[in-house]
């Protein structure tokens, strides 16, 4: 395993010498690393709502074949492990297999000596035979042994990625797209549910006792449901925006209409079906949702941050839309000034282990890469969103996308910079149906089919800007504040 340093932990020691922080500089180790990492609860989201599970515990079974013999075990418990085991070997197991090697010649020499007749020299060459295979099976059965905890270290690590679960159960069986799907994108529905419904004479339907849409987070303790009384249609392809305060329940009509909750009561219907009768990953890989919650996956370079927007994109296929996607995120400039380009790893995941450098001396082979880890490469928060966006793009590129949910991703971006990124976002909707969550209403509520207004869990009011302003009600109170501000 090689090593390099890092600009960490520096303790002086009055020998002159300085001990820092060496780091494994081996590529799979770090990928393995920040592939398990990826379990944490920050990432829950990005994962769940990319559709990659499976992809990322694929990749970490490649990541895991690619070590092959390197030890994936922070430095520090191989070190501890190697400490204890170098007092016990001696005492223990070299005892054990010294006494192996005599135990099959102590058998037969009693055996024999009772036998006398039995002596031959097959015998004797039989005996010396099965001594050495008796060995080297116990050798194998040893270091099976140590390989088996290892590998059971690294089972446990999979099962924690595994835990990396839905909320909502998967027991839907229609693939999506279905029959009554249409090219221009995914319609969508929050209505409520008839709980009795009664065939009162042929062909007379009469329905009672209406369920409302209601939501609530599970476990919130909240006295007012998160949704409630909320029912509306957006047609296929059409572009949709949702306004209203902090906390009026913006993100989380997204949160349902994407499926990553189920709500409480009421339906959420898929091109007409109920979205739970669809099969999840179906329902996933068709959804693209950009926040200003999604993460750049720290250990990965960028190219592979941005490329699982889309792991099924064809290889021949990949750089170019990699290439497109980082133009469309408006993240070109980043990765331009970046030393490493798309390869760049932020954040990478590192092993640590003391290290004894002088630091006068510049023969060290390590020197060069300490200093080149001293300029460690970071991005503004305006730069990380651009290229979060590109991910998207990434996904936005598949056919597969029939529907865009844009929750506010741009509070980090300079003004010319979240115009441009809805630009381009609403450039790219062909064949899409889209939603944005936005506090500004320039850019975007003049360009939409239909506007949103949220008021404390509930649909305020539902229209096109021209409707809403008409109404003269809480979106018109709303774009007023704004507008005025702008001639004030
Ligand atoms: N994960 C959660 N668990 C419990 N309650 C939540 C959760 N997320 C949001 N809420 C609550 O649900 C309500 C609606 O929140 P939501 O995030 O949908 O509002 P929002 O309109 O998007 O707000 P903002 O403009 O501040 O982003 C709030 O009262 C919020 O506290």
């Amino acid at each position: 395993m090689a090593h390099l340093l890092r600009p960490g932990r520096v303790d002086k020691f009055p020998s002159g010498k300085t001990a820092r922080v060496v780091e494994a500089d081996s590529a799979n180790l770090q990928r393995n690393q920040a592939l398990s990492g990826l379990v944490q609860n920050t990432y829950r989201m990005d994962i769940i709502s990319g559709n990659l599970v499976e992809h990322i515990i694929d990749q970490r079974n490649m990541s895991l074949v690619a070590l092959e013999d390197i030890d994936d075990r922070s430095p520090e418990q191989i070190f501890a492990e190697r400490e204890g085991s170098s007092r016990i070997r001696p005492a223990i197991f070299e005892m054990l297999n010294g006494l192996l090697e005599y135990i099959p010649m102590v058998y037969y020499t009693v055996h024999l000596s009772h036998n006398p007749s039995e002596i031959s020299l097959t015998n004797i060459t039989t005996l010396q035979a099965s001594m050495h295979s008796l060995r080297s099976t116990y050798q194998s059965v040893t270091s099976s042994f140590s390989r088996m905890k290892q590998y059971g270290a690294q089972l446990q690590a999979l099962y924690d990625l595994e835990t990396v679960h839905n909320i909502v159960k998967d027991e839907g069986q229609l693939s999506y797209p279905g029959e009554k799907s249409s090219e221009e994108g995914m319609s969508l529905e929050l209505r409520y549910v008839w709980l009795d419904t009664l065939f009162v004479a042929c062909d007379q339907l009469k329905t009672t006792n209406p369920r409302n849409v209601v939501f609530n987070y599970p476990g919130s303790q909240a006295i007012s449901s998160a949704l409630n009384d909320v029912s509306f249609k957006i047609g296929a392809g059409d572009l949709t925006v949702i306004v209203g305060a902090n906390g009026s329940g913006k993100s989380t009509l997204v949160n349902v209409l994407s499926r990553l909750y189920d709500i409480t009561s009421g339906q959420v219907l898929v091109d007409g079906v109920d979205i739970k009768e669809y099969k999840l990953s179906d329902i996933r890989q068709s959804i693209a949702i950009l926040t200003q919650d999604v993460h750049l996956f720290p250990g990965l370079s960028l190219e592979e941050n941005i490329r699982l927007g889309d792991v099924d994109c064809p290889e021949s296929e990949t750089e170019g839309r990699i290439a497109e996607a980082v133009r469309m995120g408006g993240a070109e400039r980043v990765v331009g000034k970046l030393e490493e380009g798309v390869d760049t790893v932020l954040n990478s995941m590192v092993t640590r282990q003391g290290h004894l450098l002088d630091e006068e001396d510049e023969t060290n082979p390590l020197a060069a890469k300490y200093k080149q880890l001293q300029k460690a490469s970071t991005v503004s928060g305006g730069e990380r969103q651009r290229l979060v966006a590109s991910r998207t793009f990434m996904r936005m590129q598949s056919d597969k996308i029939k529907f865009v949910a844009v929750d506010e991703p741009t509070s980090a971006l300079d003004p010319e910079g979240e115009l441009a990124l809805f630009t381009r976002l609403r450039e790219a909707r062909k064949g899409k149906t889209m939603l944005f969550i936005t506090h500004r209403f320039g850019p975007l509520t003049k360009y939409a089919d239909n506007i949103i207004c949220m008021k404390d869990g509930k649909v305020a009011e539902f229209g096109s800007h021209a409707t809403l302003m008409e109404l003269n009600g809480e979106y018109c109170r709303m774009y007023n504040v704004q507008a005025n501000a702008f001639q004030s």
